[in-house]
């Protein structure tokens, strides 16, 4: 056995997955939940410790003898959480998300400081969105500020995550490009960035270095080794944001291949040698965490929307499904703007959930059912329009996230985006990358190449776009984008 694990923090759970790289089988996966606080305001926040608390809470439920086996371990997690560190690795305030909208007030601040978004976007190849890390640290410094006094160290999720199993404060540049302080297209902080949010403070010096793709960000400190029960010194890999740790799961590690995570939030990512920047900002320009780069779309609500749906209807994720496979495509006029959780593109973090078209032959539980699966999916297309213009041709796309289980969200992903959908075979994509990247610290070499060894796909899920189908949706697609326009007034 070659035992390699992977932990992916979430927004809604802590997974952990061990992978036996020799027989090429998951062994298992665990996982505990977290909570979230939520507030009007668009607050979202989590407490770093529960983070911990989740982790600890899966390996005590991992059978001692695969522990002990365990030779590395990779961290993915969610991206763009502040989590502020004193100068003893004490956490001083609750995480801010990303998905937390409260601190469009400090983005529109620091863009207006720094010249514009003109000159945002030079400096860093992308703009300065609320979901990202940088207007957090605004914030904690006006409304937490006793906390920002003790600031010491600025790190992610996964940052953190690696600091509790290693002692060692690191970053890598593919969670780094989603902060708003990393200028993706030389793969370095921007001390002029950060200088925006307080030039009495250097900032830039609490920023942990940079560890390299394929690199270790450290070992498994005895304390945590005790603590989880698995062998203290072995590697930890320098770990991933959970959409570049999904990039690795999934096999998206080549030029050209694409990836939609149907998650919390929706995401739609690619892989490239160079740098992809988005002057109209759909696409953010980030890297990936095998050295190259990885645009990306993300939406505030893919699994958010079918949630807030069933939920008001009190039906489990198959009735959904069920009641949504009796509705024809396009829900006989009824659009769903699926904007629950605010948005990000397009960028409206006061927008607000939509149904519109209704009349009284339409207004079926049954056409609003088929509503949020078809709106979450529409609300990606637009990125698949900007790779397309960007030069970025996929052949397919490969889908991932809790919503790929769903078989007819799978046939209406593919058919409305039009390209065949391929599914992994291991489901816990961005856990199962993190794994592989741990993997790849041990044995060096081409990711490429050890990504087409272990991402395997299930023949039994994979689906192909059906042409009449695809011009149904292209009709509804165009409705949903007039409903988008008209309504995008009112959120602003
Ligand atoms: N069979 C299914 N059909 C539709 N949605 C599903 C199904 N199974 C799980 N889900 C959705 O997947 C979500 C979890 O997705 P996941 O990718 O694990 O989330 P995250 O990583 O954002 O925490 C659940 O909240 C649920 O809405
Ligand atoms: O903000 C983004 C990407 O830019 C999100 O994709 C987060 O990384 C959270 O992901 P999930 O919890 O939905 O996996």
């Amino acid at each position: 056995m070659q035992v390699v694990v992977g932990i992916d923090t979430g927004t809604q759970s802590t997974k952990v997955l061990c992978y036996d790289a020799e027989t090429k089988q998951v062994l298992l996966t665990v996982s505990a939940s977290h909570e979230l606080e939520s507030r009007e305001d668009g607050t979202r926040e989590q407490e770093a410790v529960w983070y911990l608390d989740a982790i600890r809470s899966c390996f005590a439920q991992i059978d001692p003898k695969i522990k002990e086996q365990v030779v590395a371990i990779g961290v993915s997690a969610q991206q763009h959480g502040f989590v502020p560190v004193g100068k003893d690795g004490e956490v001083l305030a609750p995480v801010k998300l990303w998905c937390d909208t409260s601190t469009k007030a400090q983005c529109d601040e620091l863009t207006q400081k720094l010249g514009g978004e003109d000159r945002v976007f030079e400096l860093l190849g992308n703009q300065i969105l609320p979901g990202y890390t940088l207007s957090k640290i605004l914030h904690l410094k006006q409304h937490r500020g006793e906390a920002y006094e003790k600031l010491a160290h600025i790190l992610l999720p996964h940052d953190y995550i690696n600091f509790y199993l290693t002692g060692v404060y690191s970053a890598e540049a593919g969670d780094a490009s989603g902060t708003a302080f990393f200028d993706v297209m030389n793969k370095a902080w921007s001390r002029e960035v950060l200088q925006a949010v307080d030039d009495g403070r250097d900032l830039y010096s609490m920023l942990p270095p940079i560890t390299k793709a394929g690199q270790p960000a450290g070992s498994v400190q005895p304390s945590t080794a005790k603590e989880l029960g698995i062998p203290e010194g072995i590697p930890v890999s320098c770990g991933a944001g959970d959409n570049m740790a999904g990039a690795i799961g999934t096999g998206c590690v080549g030029k050209g291949d694409l990836t939609m995570s149907m998650g919390t939030s929706g995401t739609l990512f690619g892989y490239s040698d160079t740098c992809i920047t988005d002057r109209k900002g759909r696409l953010a320009a980030f890297c990936s965490s095998t050295g190259g780069y990885l645009p990306l779309l993300c939406t505030m609500n893919c699994t958010i929307t079918t949630e807030s749906v069933r939920q008001l209807f009190g039906y489990d994720v198959k009735e959904l499904d069920r009641l949504a496979s009796k509705a024809p495509i396009g829900c006989e006029g009824v659009t769903m703007l699926p904007f629950f959780n605010g948005e990000r593109v397009p960028n409206l973090p006061h927008g607000k959930g939509v149904i519109a078209g209704l009349d009284m032959g339409n207004m079926k539980v049954e056409n609003i059912a088929r509503a949020a699966l078809e709106s979450s999916i529409y609300a990606m297309k637009g990125g698949l329009d900007a790779f397309g213009e960007l030069g970025f041709i996929p052949k397919r796309i490969i889908l991932t996230g809790g919503g790929a289980k769903s078989a007819i969200w799978r046939q209406i992903a593919c058919d409305v985006m039009q390209l065949p959908v391929s599914v992994p075979k291991v489901g816990e994509s961005a856990a199962f990358g993190a794994a592989l990247q741990a993997l790849w610290t041990l044995s060096g070499g081409s990711i490429v190449d050890l990504a087409s060894e272990h991402v395997r796909f299930d023949d039994a899920k994979g689906c192909e776009p059906d042409k009449e189908a695809g011009t149904l949706y292209a009709k509804a697609y165009q409705r949903y984008q007039s409903y988008v326009e008209a309504m995008t007034p009112l959120f602003q």
